[in-house]
């Protein structure tokens, strides 16, 4: 079933609730939160305290995305903050199959993030393991950037690798979402999708998740 993810890096930061409860509403069913450190992507976000303020006043999956060095530094709190699902960057991860582990053993799911840079034959160790691929089609940082194309080869790429794998991990997409591209990712293989600015950077966000699923809808026209 395919899920849309608001990135909460484009929200009103002002006031969190009227941000969200609207796109909840609407029938996105995550709510992606990017965790920047200013070292491994050229950015500062948010910490723990926000995944926290969330956990228990939405029904959406919570699904945190570690734009950091050091990830396993940081699984245990956003475990305890109420994260569902935990992404950590293959670039950033020296012990790879150790955070992994990390992030099942604190009851979330484990998913492995990789750059528009990096070969996918990178994630070939990690993809036995791992419940979600996180493919980066922007390079990561800020929000706002333009959907790299090459992303559907890379798309390819991936669905070759989890063909030829037991385990069958699925595919999450970020940056660069938004109504031109979202029916053609789904179509490719992606099952949730991460939209900021086509979201919250629109007039009436409610609408355009509604608008964004639509288009996912239409493809089993
Ligand atoms: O991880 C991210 C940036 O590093 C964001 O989730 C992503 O860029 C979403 O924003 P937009 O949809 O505006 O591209």
């Amino acid at each position: 079933m395919f899920k849309l993810a608001p990135s909460l890096l484009s929200a009103d930061y002002w006031n969190l609730e009227r941000a969200v409860t609207p796109v909840v509403e609407a029938g996105a069913e995550v709510l992606h939160i990017d965790i920047m450190d200013g070292h491994f992507v050229p950015n500062l976000t948010m910490g723990p305290g926000i995944t926290k303020a969330l956990s228990g006043k939405t029904n959406a999956i919570l699904d945190v995305h570690l734009m950091v060095t050091n990830p396993e530094n940081f699984v245990a709190p956003f475990a305890a903050a109420g994260a569902h699902w935990i992404s950590y960057h293959i670039e950033a991860a020296i012990h790879a199959h150790r955070v992994c582990q990390q992030i099942k053993d604190a009851g979330c799911k484990a998913g492995i993030a990789i750059n528009p840079g990096t070969p996918i034959a990178a994630l070939e160790a990690m993809i036995e393991h791992v419940d979600f691929v996180l493919l980066m089609s922007v390079n990561p940082g800020f929000g706002g950037q333009s959907f790299i194309p090459s992303t559907f080869d890379r798309l390819a790429q991936l669905g070759d690798l989890i063909e030829r794998s037991k385990n069958k991990p699925f595919i999450e997409v970020d940056g660069g979402v938004g109504p031109a591209n979202i029916a053609e990712l789904y179509r490719a293989g992606v099952s949730v999708a991460v939209a900021g600015s086509a979201v919250f950077s629109r007039p009436d966000p409610a609408a355009a998740v509604a608008q964004l699923l639509n288009l996912v809808e239409a493809t089993h026209e």
